[in-house]
């Protein structure tokens, strides 16, 4: 099958400091790749800039469209950059104030993306939201409440649902479950796989949290100090890693 996203040799540097350096991966349709990493080691620098949220020092992502053209995302004006986000992307953010608007209801943060996309219809509209709702397990009567008044689990939820409303076919999300209690943690993670599997979406999700990677991704890349120092199948890397800082992470992990 051919790969949704190409990245090649991408770095980002802040002045002389690097952020990344020279990342080469492939991402396929339907498939999870997981970036992990310890504080600093330059995953959430490698997620916005291939999200476009921050433009490369060098190198280039190329992202393949639904109709088959292949599109370098750091050429594109601003305006198309936001068209593709909006119509074909989606970004989760560790904390979901950065990712909702907190002054408006839950259904209208669910619905104005669909509104985005040009769908006007309210009853329609109203539909899909308490759908969604349910779909991440907020009670739709809720739909009315401004999500201020939601727990951060809920507020997560709830962000999930705002950013797959539209069907997006490329997901990132950066720590999406970091900083909530672990039965928390937990729920939302068991729905993120559960809808990731149902929508056959492709995602590229950073976490510091080997145990996420191992729940959800099939492919991980490890990076310390901006570069790759390993990647591979989830489960070949977290059994027997090859690059000393893997083994130093796994085996950090395995004695916690
Ligand atoms: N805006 C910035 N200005 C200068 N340096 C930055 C900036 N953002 C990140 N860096 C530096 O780039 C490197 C990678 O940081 P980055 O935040 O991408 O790592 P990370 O693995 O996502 O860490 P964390 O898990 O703590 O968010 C670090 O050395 C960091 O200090």
């Amino acid at each position: 099958m051919s790969a949704l996203l190409k990245v090649r040799n991408l770095s980002r540097h802040y002045g002389t400091r690097i952020g990344c350096e020279d990342v080469s991966f492939d991402l396929h349709p339907g498939e999870l790749l997981c970036i992990v990493g310890e504080s600093g080691s330059g995953k959430s620098t490698l997620l916005n800039t291939v999200a476009a949220q921050l433009a490369p020092t060098s190198g280039s992502v190329s992202y393949r469209q639904r109709d088959g053209q292949w599109l370098s995302v750091n050429a594109l004006s601003e305006a198309d950059r936001r068209r593709l986000a909006r119509e074909e992307w989606g970004f989760v953010t560790q904390n979901p104030r950065d990712g909702l608007r907190l002054n408006v209801s839950a259904g209208a943060n669910v619905a104005e993306r669909l509104m985005a996309l040009g769908m006007r219809n309210y009853s329609q509209l109203r539909g899909i939201a308490r759908s969604w709702l349910e779909r991440v397990e907020i009670d739709p009567e809720r739909i009315d409440d401004a999500p201020t008044g939601f727990s951060g689990g809920m507020q997560q939820r709830l962000q999930i649902a705002r950013t797959l409303v539209t069907q997006p076919r490329l997901v990132f999300m950066d720590e999406p479950t970091a900083g909530l209690d672990v039965s928390v943690q937990a729920r939302i993670l068991d729905l993120l796989r559960r809808l990731v599997n149902e929508l056959g979406l492709a995602a590229v999700m950073v976490t510091h949290d080997l145990a996420v990677a191992r729940l959800l991704a099939a492919r991980t890349i490890v990076m310390q100090g901006g570069r790759v120092v390993e990647t591979g199948l989830t489960d070949q890397i977290l059994d027997d890693p090859q690059h000393p800082y893997t083994q130093l992470l796994v085996s950090s992990v395995l004695t916690t």
